[in-house]
């Protein structure tokens, strides 16, 4: 069996005795039955990926993919593909927004090129360069279909790497220039809907440059011919390395039984491709907050996520994710901090 065979084989469901057990003990607690809402249902979901019903979690890692996208010489974004090597090595030097919110919600970073169109090098930088950026899709297919699984098979790799470090909570994150758009085509090749509907102003292109993006996802699409039935031909024809990086690392998570936050868009559309693979994969995600970009919200609903945060970012990198690493750390505490009706001594009904 290849390694993306074996990762997908070893993914199961969820622990529901663990579940059940975290009910209980959520209900024991002092506060009205349900009163934490969404932060009642993520213990849950820990508890029954852990199979703990007081999960703890220990270290944190935001995993930062980065590559390349042949398709911004259709000219759909607002910045230049040389910003993807030279935001790596902010991302290695400490500077950039991820490295200042994961520092802050106590996270390590590990920062991959899995495709990146030049070389740079850092003692920190893991490399697992597939090849120097993705082929122009609006011409013919992203990358091969080995190619894909070459980069989803690096991304498992990185993620069970850090497992085996001692990290018991993972983070989407990503750097490339341009890949809304492939973002935004992986969404079109699984959703009927009215391109328009499903693409955005990604780092902040002009209308004019909007354009430019939804007739190369419309070549891309018409020439591509992407199987919605078929996720890794979506992700090869459309799709982009470190989507695929993604999509490998989600899923690695699950079939070591980690929980995975989902950062931005174009962790979703990872997301998206790993949940196609193997539906029980979506049991061990956790969805940090709802992008700028209008189709993230479509994208989060074909997943049945519900996202924690609604605060206008489209950043990526894993920032989203990091500000959800505080709200998943305090729900950890409230399991195993709070008094119970019977420890407080206080009455549970009239
Ligand atoms: O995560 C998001 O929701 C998000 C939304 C818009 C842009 N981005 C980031 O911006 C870059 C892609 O934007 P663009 O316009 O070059 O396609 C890429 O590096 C992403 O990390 C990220
Ligand atoms: C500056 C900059 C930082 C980013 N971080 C993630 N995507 C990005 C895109 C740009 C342009």
């Amino acid at each position: 069996m290849t390694l993306l065979q074996n990762t997908l084989s070893s993914i199961s469901s969820i622990n529901e005795d663990a579940v059940a057990h975290a009910q209980q003990r959520l209900d024991s607690l002092t506060k009205p039955p349900g009163s934490l809402g969404i932060l009642e249902d993520i213990i849950k979901q820990l508890a029954g990926i852990t199979g703990q019903a007081i999960p703890k979690i220990g270290k944190k890692t935001v995993i930062i993919m980065a590559a390349d996208h042949g398709v911004v010489e259709e000219g759909v974004s607002a910045f230049p593909q040389e910003v993807t090597p030279q935001m790596v090595m902010n991302f290695l030097n400490g500077g950039a927004a991820i490295n200042v919110l994961a520092r802050h919600a106590g996270a390590d970073i590990a920062c991959c090129d899995i495709g990146i169109a030049t070389d740079i090098s850092h003692p920190n930088l893991i490399v697992k360069k597939i090849k120097y950026g993705t082929d122009n899709m609006a011409k013919g297919p992203a990358m091969s279909r080995n190619e894909a699984i070459a980069a989803i098979e690096g991304g498992i790799s990185v993620a069970t790497a850090q497992i085996s470090n001692g990290s018991t909570l993972l983070a989407t994150g990503e750097m490339g220039i341009g890949n809304t758009t492939a973002s935004s085509a992986i969404l079109a090749a699984f959703s009927n809907l009215p391109l328009r509907q499903l693409i955005g102003r990604g780092t902040g292109i002009s209308p004019c440059g909007l354009s430019a993006k939804e007739i190369a996802i419309q070549k891309a699409i018409d020439i591509n011919k992407p199987d919605p039935a078929d996720p890794i031909d979506v992700l090869h024809k459309v799709g982009g390395l470190e989507i695929a990086g993604l999509t490998g690392t989600i899923l690695a998570a699950a079939a070591h039984k980690v929980p995975v936050v989902i950062d931005g868009f174009i962790s979703t559309a990872a997301a998206l491709i790993a949940g196609k693979l193997e539906p029980k994969a979506v049991q061990y995600m956790i969805a940090s907050h709802v992008s700028e970009e209008p189709g993230h919200s479509i994208m989060l609903d074909m997943l049945g996520l519900h996202p924690m945060l609604h605060m206008r970012m489209r950043l990526g990198e894993g920032t989203g994710a990091a500000l959800a690493f505080h709200i998943i750390d305090a729900v950890t505490h409230i399991q195993a901090e709070m008094a119970t009706f019977e420890s407080a001594g206080v009455s549970t009904a009239f």
